[in-house]
């Protein structure tokens, strides 16, 4: 029979179809993985921003988790916006439960447009209850300084600031460069609690960039899925998003969405 691999994306619905739950979803797909989705909020959102944050119930996040594990089950799980203490530790005791151990945990912090995806005083509850239990953390430079405390200006910082990160429990740090003043390149760091590993693009200079990071993540976690490697689940997902980016769809009065299918149309010619 042919091995069908499934990843589960517990994170917040983005109505525009760039960042979140949609973003994973399709990005899933594209890798040819099954997609499955825990809602923790509905956000109002387009390319211009967030017009409206609704976060659901504890008990909706629990029970929609609840039904996939006890039936479907999950090769990898990603988090992303989780908004609130109480959501991270439901997850986080859900995570457990199942014996998920293949976890990419997106630190989803602040939209692009600068709208609050997570309460500030649930940073230390994603410290404490989630961070430990991540095979991935993806933080941007923002999220990386909120984590650690630390000004992060040069690579010398990110190594920093990712072992920092490790020490926290969590097995592999991708420290990314989309926020990064480099005009040329943009290079993500990856810690493994051993070595840094880097992995580097053009920098293509563009207002749609909507989603990146959730892109980037989902990828990370759809190549776990299937049974690679970090470093090669990392390397994919680099190449995933700079397609994606590199492809611009052009929607929208704003920032506009990655193209998610246009990795696939690259690799069919
Ligand atoms: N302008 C760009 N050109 C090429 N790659 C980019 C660009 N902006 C972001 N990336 C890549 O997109 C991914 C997401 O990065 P980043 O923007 O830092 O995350 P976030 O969306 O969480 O803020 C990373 O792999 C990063 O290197
Ligand atoms: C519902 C939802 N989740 C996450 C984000 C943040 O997505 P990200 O990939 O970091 O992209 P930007 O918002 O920074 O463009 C979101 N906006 N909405």
């Amino acid at each position: 029979m042919r091995n069908v691999y499934k990843a589960l994306t517990i994170a917040g619905s983005d109505s525009g179809g760039g960042a979140g739950i949609q973003a994973d979803l399709k990005t899933f797909q594209e890798l040819r993985v099954f997609g499955m989705s825990a809602l923790t909020a509905v956000t109002a959102q387009n390319t211009l921003g967030v017009q409206g944050v609704y976060p659901l119930s504890v008990e909706a996040v629990e029970q929609q988790i609840e039904s996939i594990g006890t039936d479907l089950g999950a090769d990898a799980v990603k988090t992303g916006m989780l908004f609130s203490a109480e959501i991270i530790q439901a997850v986080a005791a859900k995570v457990k439960q199942f014996g998920w151990n293949q976890l990419v945990v997106d630190p989803v912090m602040i939209a692009k447009g600068g709208a609050p995806l997570l309460q500030e005083e649930a940073v230390s509850a994603l410290k404490t209850h989630l961070l430990p239990l991540a095979m991935v953390i993806t933080p941007n430079i923002p999220e990386a300084e909120v984590l650690t405390g630390m000004t992060i200006r040069t690579i010398n910082d990110r190594h920093e600031a990712a072992k920092r990160l490790y020490e926290l429990g969590v097995k592999h740090v991708v420290i990314k460069g989309g926020h990064d003043d480099d005009d040329d390149e943009a290079v993500d760091v990856l810690y493994d609690g051993h070595e840094f590993s880097y992995f580097t693009s053009k920098r293509i200079e563009t207002n749609h960039t909507h989603g990146t990071g959730c892109t980037f993540a989902a990828a990370i976690t759809a190549e776990l899925a299937k049974g690679r490697s970090v470093k090669e689940a990392v390397q994919t997902a680099k190449a995933f998003i700079q397609a994606a980016i590199e492809h611009e769809l052009g929607i929208g009065h704003g920032h506009g969405p990655t193209n998610h299918w246009a990795y696939r149309q690259a690799n069919l010619s």
